[in-house]
Order: structure tokens, then C-alpha cells, then sequence
């Protein structure tokens, strides 16, 4: 319930609409006059933001106008800043993927999927045994979307990785992000690392127009094509963010092998250990 409702807000601009108001909170009748909202549609719009104001993504204060009814007065928190359209760190375009009619009715698969043997998952049992990552070669507009996400969640982490995180660099020659995606995460390394050799590993068709789109100016920036199933370039470090979840125990021991075969260093130089950074999301954070 939750997630449709942030999906509804952020679709009715809401989030936009309070942000234009940063010293003062928005009144529910301001909030209302500032969106395309059916006039019949104000109460339901306060109710609307009750329990997305209870999951942290709001403040509410009730003021008293004149002697009238309090009315919610509404603020962002920290966390609903990041449902702002086209802010520079804004993954707020990860509700479309997530919770788009087509993702959301694969949902309705996965009780029968604990009910029977069946090896598919219920993504691959909706489209026909392909894989997420197959459909996604066939699907322009949905690798499109696909990746505008991961762009926006990327420029995130990497900002705090980069600022936050620096000591993980520490020693550090040479990097490859493993399942980089369009090289956002790669990019923003190799910018704040010059001296840091850092590629962006994933699936040819993926990889494909990386220096072109966004890393042509930075020297220090690698692309190679492959599987992280099969070989893994050799480097100082490894990087893997939002890749372990994707996979069962059986997957991830093997991209993780192949991380340390690509960390193990060569037979010459025996170098110095490897490193293997594991990014993932972990679900107890404070959203106020
Ligand atoms: C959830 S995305 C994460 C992308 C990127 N690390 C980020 O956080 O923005 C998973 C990535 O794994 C890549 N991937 C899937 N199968 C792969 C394979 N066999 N070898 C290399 N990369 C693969 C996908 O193409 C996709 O870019």
C-alpha cells in the first residue's frame, strides 16, 4: 500500500509541489491548488499523504486558520527529497521500474510459484523462460528505463561512496565494476581518483557506447564487454553494487569466485591482496 501510494504522489508531483515552499509548510488546500487535482479530491489526497507522512517521507503540522479547522501544513523529509523529479542524485525514477503495471502483475505470480517445483522465477515464467537480462537485450524501451534507474540510484551511492568511503580506495591501482551498468558508478571513481585505473565490466550490449555517452573525456576509464560468470578482468579491487541480489547461492558463488580470480593478482607479481567491495542496500536506515 505504501508503494502505490508514493507511486500516486509522485505521479500527482506532490513531492515538487512542497518543495516549492522550503521555508514554510505547504497547507493541504495550497498542496491541492498546486497539483492537477480534481476539486472532489482534497480529502482523498489528505488521506493520501497520512500514511506516506507515518512512513517518514513528510512532516505534518495541523495550524489553525482564523479561528477555523486545523489543517495539515506538509514538509519533506529527508527521505522525501529523493522523490524530487530530475534532482542531480534522484532515484525517484525507480518507482516507474519497480512499480509499473508490468512489474506489478508478475506480483500476482509468486504465490503459485511457492506452490509448485517450478525452476522459473515468476519474471521469467511471465515472459516466456527469458530472463531478466535477455528481455531486457529485446527491449529498448524497457533496458531504457532499466537504466535511467540504475543511473539515478548510481549517482547516489556514488556520491557518498566517493566522499563518505575513501579509505576503501586506500592502496587501491586498479578497479573494475563488476555488472557497472552504463558506467555511472565507474565514472564517478575514475573522476575522483585519477590515479586509479577503473573499467566498467558488464554484458557486451550493455557496455556498448559507455565512452561515448558519458566517460569519453576521462582518461583513466576502461570498458570491457563479458560475462561475470566466466572471467572477470584482472584488477586490484573489485566492485559490486546492487549485483548479489539478483542471483541465488549458486550464482553468487560463482561471480564470486571469478572476483577472486580477478583479485588473486599474477603470478609474478604476487601482489599485494585484493580487495572485493560488496555495495548492497540494507533495509534499516532513518528516514527523517
Ligand atoms: C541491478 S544492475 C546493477 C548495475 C550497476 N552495478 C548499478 O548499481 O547501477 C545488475 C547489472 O548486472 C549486469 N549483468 C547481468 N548479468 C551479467 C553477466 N553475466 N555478466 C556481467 N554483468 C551482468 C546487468 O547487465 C546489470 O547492469
Amino acid at each position: 500500500m505504501i508503494s502505490m501510494a508514493l507511486k500516486c504522489i509522485v505521479d500527482l508531483g506532490v513531492p515538487d509541489a512542497i518543495s516549492k515552499s522550503p521555508e514554510q509548510p505547504v497547507s493541504l488546500s495550497n498542496l491541492a491548488a498546486a497539483i492537477p487535482l480534481h476539486p472532489s479530491k482534497n480529502d482523498a489526497l489528505r488521506r493520501l499523504m497520512r500514511p506516506l507522512t507515518h512512513a517518514g517521507f513528510f512532516t505534518t503540522t495541523a495550524v489553525l486558520a482564523g479561528g477555523e479547522e486545523a489543517e495539515d501544513h506538509y514538509s519533506l523529509t529527508t527521505a522525501g527529497k529523493l522523490l524530487l523529479r530530475g534532482g542531480p542524485q534522484s532515484p525517484f525514477i525507480e518507482y516507474k521500474l519497480f512499480l509499473d503495471a508490468t512489474t506489478m502483475t508478475l506480483w500476482g505470480m509468486l504465490s503459485a510459484w511457492y506452490l509448485y517445483s517450478a525452476d522459473a522465477v515468476p519474471f521469467e515464467a511471465g515472459h516466456d523462460g527469458a530472463s531478466f537480462w535477455e528481455c531486457m537485450e529485446k527491449d529498448p524501451a524497457q533496458k531504457k528505463a532499466f537504466y535511467e534507474t540504475m543511473v539515478g540510484d548510481s549517482k547516489l551511492v556514488a556520491g557518498v561512496l566517493v566522499s563518505e568511503c575513501r579509505e576503501v580506495f586506500d592502496g587501491v591501482e586498479s578497479l573494475v565494476d563488476v555488472g557497472g551498468g552504463t558506467g555511472t558508478m565507474a565514472v564517478a571513481i575514475a573522476r575522483a581518483f585519477p590515479k586509479l585505473n577503473c573499467t566498467v565490466f558488464d554484458l557486451p550490449h550493455v557496455v556498448a557506447g559507455v565512452k561515448e555517452k558519458g566517460g569519453g573525456d576521462v582518461e583513466n576509464l576502461h570498458v570491457v564487454g563479458g560475462s561475470m560468470f566466466e572471467k572477470i578482468p584482472p584488477a586490484d579491487a573489485v566492485l559490486l553494487k546492487w549485483i548479489l541480489h539478483d542471483w541465488d547461492d549458486e550464482g553468487c558463488l560463482k561471480i564470486l569466485k571469478c572476483c577472486r580470480e580477478a583479485v588473486a593478482g599474477d603470478e609474478e607479481k604476487k601482489k599485494k591482496k585484493g580487495k572485493v567491495i560488496i555495495v548492497v542496500l540494507t533495509p534499516k536506515i532513518n528516514l527523517t
